[in-house]
């Protein structure tokens, strides 16, 4: 049996440009929940060490950067770019790094009424326990078509060729990495957005997690 007052957690993992950002925002609004973005609490840690001009791989340095991190601060706009993400997933890599964001991840979670989390670890290591999990793939070619009109759009220079091998390297780091790498967790929905718009991926996610709710309510 559940407990009506446990927080109901979502947890999105899935590869960049996948879609589980955007998927997150509106389940979130959705279901009247809080929304977490991981993956700027490594951008921000990243992007203080650019900032002073740290060599990605100083522990030290991006523990204290991790430890001085206010979630309530963290500003999307300014740490989305292409190269804030890739320095991200260098800092990425190192274990005391994530263990000291994985527990503000996870103070952040644990609130009423919930929080939809998504990362590369959140089903797998923050929140294991979560009520539902899905793991948002799409082909690199399609991703690297995304990210680059997110980029263009914004007014910033890229190129298909450039961002389609920036992406499956960063797969491969990501994946490839000792502690917490990306990979669905066993209990996972998988979600492959290569041919879903928006508003489908958002539905087809939507009536996953209607069935996990009733199923979570006994209903
Ligand atoms: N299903 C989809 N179809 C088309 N474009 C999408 C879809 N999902 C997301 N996008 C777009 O792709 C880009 C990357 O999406 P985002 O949610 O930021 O991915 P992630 O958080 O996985 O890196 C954004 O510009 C977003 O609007
Ligand atoms: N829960 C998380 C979230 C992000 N990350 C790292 O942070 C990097 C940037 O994550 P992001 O989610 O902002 O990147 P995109 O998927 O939006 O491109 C990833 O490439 C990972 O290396 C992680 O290791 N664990």
């Amino acid at each position: 049996m559940s407990s009506a007052a446990a927080p109901l957690v979502i947890a999105i993992d899935g590869p960049a440009a996948s879609g589980k950002g955007t998927l997150a925002r509106r389940l979130a609004a959705h279901y009247g929940l809080r929304h977490l973005d991981t993956g700027l609490t490594y951008r921000a840690v990243a992007q203080r060490m650019l900032a002073y001009g740290l060599p990605l791989d100083n522990v030290s340095a991006a523990e204290t950067a991790a430890g001085q991190l206010d979630l309530a601060q963290l500003d999307r706009d300014l740490l989305s770019t292409h190269v804030i993400g890739e320095a991200a997933s260098k800092v990425a890599v190192m274990a005391s790094v994530r263990a000291i964001l994985v527990e503000a991840q996870r103070a952040f979670a644990s609130a009423l009424p919930g929080a939809v989390l998504d990362g590369r670890d959140i089903g797998t290591v923050v929140c294991p326990d979560a009520a539902v999990k899905l793991y948002a793939t799409a082909s690199a070619d399609v991703r690297a078509t995304r990210r680059l009109h997110e980029i263009l759009d914004r007014g910033g220079a890229a190129d298909y060729a450039t961002i389609l091998a920036d992406i499956e390297r960063r797969d491969a780091r990501d994946m490839g990495r000792a502690d917490s790498p990306l990979r669905p967790a066993a209990d996972a929905h998988l979600l492959d957005t290569s041919e879903m718009d928006i508003e489908t991926a958002f539905q087809t996610a939507k009536a996953i997690i209607d069935d996990a709710i009733a199923g979570r309510n006994g209903s």
